[in-house]
């Protein structure tokens, strides 16, 4: 398969277990870029990456790159996201892909526009275990599905100028956890047909506390949680009227999960035993494939898909009573 030469656009968290994920994988890692020379360098010393630039503009005007992976905040996603289209590179953005619908839509925009790939970096829906959940339900194993159920529970820095509690930042439970329960009740059932939401928020204005319930065509049932205040199951479930799945802990990692029939007969157990790193590489393999095969669009997650996610979150924070200050600034 033809590789593509990555560029990382920023220097945090997730951006050095991605590098890694990519170094395991045997991919081409290029070059990265940070609001500082000192960050890139460093960065760029540590996974052995040939080119640190010290502005994301110089990133992206990189010609020996074809993909930037943005992994800045979420306020940032948008602007660093189309910085990297209008220089003619693909992109993979972090979750949550964008702060909310409207900047979504206008990234699904540009990307058609300029025939480049635009994916959002749900890295859960490329995982393994998560193929072969999808394999089980086009078989037809659990009858009709009923309801889906997910929890994204971590305890977290309660520190109000922390990336989860600042507004500014992108801030809450809802877009940077529950953005995976959220995504994966689309992914099994499609978009809700109606939601209801409570919350509860902390003295920043950013939600702590979230649970939903859905409904989807036929009826069916959803019910998410997300909490940045206690660490939960972390677990998933999907009910059919032939039999269920239960994902173990945590659900939305390389992990195990069973089939159950009504009786409690396990039908199949799953292990996720060839995941070689945090298992990040498989949506950068995924990416690599759409450019090479030239649908330009992810099978998994089409970016439509995560248009329509951020719908979904617009409506749940309209119910809870979360606005970013962007959103202050464009509505009066
Ligand atoms: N897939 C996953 O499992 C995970 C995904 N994420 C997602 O990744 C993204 C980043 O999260 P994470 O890596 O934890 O965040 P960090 O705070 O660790 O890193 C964010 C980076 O963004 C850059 N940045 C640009 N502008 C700002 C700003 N105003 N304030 C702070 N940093 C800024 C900085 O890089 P520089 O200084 O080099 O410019 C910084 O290091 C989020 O979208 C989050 O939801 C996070 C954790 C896990
Ligand atoms: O995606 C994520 C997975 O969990 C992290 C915490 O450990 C989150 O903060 C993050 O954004």
């Amino acid at each position: 398969m033809t590789g593509l030469r990555w560029g990382i656009l920023a220097t945090g968290g997730i951006a050095g277990a991605f590098a890694s994920d990519l170094r395991t994988a045997g991919r081409e890692l290029v070059a990265v870029g940070s609001r500082s020379q000192e960050s890139a360098d460093a960065f760029a010393t540590r996974f052995d990456i040939p080119r640190a630039h010290a502005s994301y503009e110089a990133l992206v005007a990189d010609p020996e790159v074809d993909i930037i992976y943005v992994s800045t905040p979420h306020p940032m996603h948008h602007d660093n996201a189309r910085l990297a289209l209008e220089a003619g590179k693909h992109v993979l953005v972090e979750k949550a892909f964008t702060l909310n619908r409207a900047e979504a839509e206008d990234l699904q925009r540009l990307g058609a526009e300029r025939g480049l790939l635009v994916m959002e970096a749900m890295w859960t829906r490329y995982l393994p275990h998560m193929i072969r959940i999808r394999e089980i339900i086009a078989a037809g194993t659990l009858g009709e599905i009923r309801a889906v159920s997910a929890d994204h529970t971590q305890l977290l820095p309660s520190d109000p100028a922390h990336r989860l509690n600042a507004l500014e930042l992108g801030g809450g439970a809802l877009l940077d956890l529950g953005i995976y329960p959220v995504s994966f009740v689309h992914d099994i059932l499609g978009a809700p047909t109606s939601v209801k939401a409570v919350g509860r928020l902390i003295e920043t204005g950013a939600d702590a506390e979230v649970a939903t319930v859905m409904t989807h065509d036929g009826g069916a049932l959803s019910t998410t949680l997300s909490s940045s205040r206690g660490a939960g199951p972390n677990a998933a479930s999907i009910v059919g009227t032939a039999a269920r799945i239960e994902i173990d802990r945590v659900w939305y990692t390389p992990t195990t999960f069973r089939v159950i029939l009504p009786d409690g007969t396990v039908a199949e157990e799953f292990a996720s035993d060839e995941v070689a790193g945090r298992g990040m590489e498989y949506q950068a393999l995924a990416a690599e494939r759409y450019v090479a095969d030239g649908t330009l669009d992810s099978d998994l997650l089409p970016v439509a898909e995560s248009v329509a996610i951020m719908g979904t979150l617009d409506e749940i924070r309209a119910q809870i009573g979360v606005r970013y200050p962007s959103e202050e600034a464009d509505n009066g």
